[in-house]
């Protein structure tokens, strides 16, 4: 039976850390800021939000919120952002995604000031980042290595399967296995014989957002399965992208849904938000 990756358990510990930072920069007189934009009323990305409002209140991060309406203009949340880039006050801007339809989300993201890009999705940030100079390192991503890290899975040489290739995870997941010297494997929705793929990887990173769709008997024995999917199933259940029992039977280790991955997309906005105050 596998070892669970308590995603809990290591973002507490990195909360702590993160805490006794922010308590640092306030003696010297800089109280971190994060800026929190919500578009609109989808359930997921409030809950989210308040999660985030609430960790920057837990460390003592300052959190400015603004939640617009689901009509807000293109032109109107840019001006938003275009404020929120000369605030010093603030040194972390995220916006929540996903967007409403009138707005080209792209646009918004390349908006954000580089130097305040919490969420590491400006152009800038993810291209330093495919040169392995990495600045703001995108959340998810950046939460699944210090996770991998803090189990003691060490990816050189290990083959790792990615399935999905999402601007927030897939791709940026792959290029920091890569940095860590794995050999990995980006699979999607036109690869071919998926579960042969996910059976020759030592390492698989679920990142497809389909309820369960890796069964537990693609997994290779003795595998590290990490689960990056949220997906709500009925009213309150909420399951991965593996499915985990089976995969649990086989894996060496594997991470929960939830209480895997979640908390550490927003442990390491946190975490980016306290670098970007440092750094200023
Ligand atoms: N601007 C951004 N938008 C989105 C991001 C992002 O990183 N930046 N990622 C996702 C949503 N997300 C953060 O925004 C996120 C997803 C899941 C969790 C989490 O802790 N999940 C818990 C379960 C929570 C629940 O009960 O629903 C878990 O897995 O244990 C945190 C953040 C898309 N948008």
């Amino acid at each position: 039976m596998a070892t669970i990756i308590d995603g809990k358990a290591i973002a507490a510990r990195i909360r702590q850390e993160i805490s006794r930072d922010v308590t640092t920069l306030k003696a010297n007189g800089i109280t971190p800021g994060l800026a929190v934009v919500l578009v609109g009323e989808d359930p997921a990305s409030k809950v989210y939000v308040s999660m985030k409002e609430k960790a920057c209140a837990d460390v003592g991060i300052f959190s400015d919120e603004h939640k617009l309406p689901a009509n807000t203009t293109e032109a109107d949340l840019l001006a938003l952002i275009d404020r929120l880039n000369n605030d010093p006050r603030i040194h972390g801007i995220l916006v929540q995604l996903p967007l409403p339809k009138q707005i080209n989300a792209e646009k918004v993201l390349e908006a954000i000031s580089p130097n305040k890009d919490a969420d590491g999705f400006h152009p800038y940030n993810v291209g330093r980042l495919m040169i392995g100079k990495p600045t703001f390192q995108p959340c998810t991503p950046y939460g699944v290595m210090v996770m991998l890290k803090e189990t003691g899975i060490d990816l050189a040489g290990k083959e790792v399967v990615v399935v999905g290739r999402s601007n927030i995870v897939g791709k940026p997941v792959a290029l920091m296995c890569l940095q860590q010297n794995a050999t990995v494997t980006i699979c999607h929705s036109r690869t071919k014989d998926l579960a042969a793929k996910v059976g020759q990887a030592d390492v698989v990173i679920a990142a497809v957002g389909q309820p369960e769709m890796i069964k537990g008997s693609w997994i290779k024995e003795g595998a590290v399965v990490i689960d990056v999917g949220v997906n709500r199933v009925g009213e309150k259940k909420l399951v991965g992208d593996v499915e985990y029992g089976a995969a649990a039977e086989r894996a060496s280790a594997i991470t929960p849904v939830p209480g895997g991955v979640g908390p550490m997309t927003i442990t390491m906005l946190l975490y980016n938000t306290v670098e970007s105050a440092k750094k200023r």
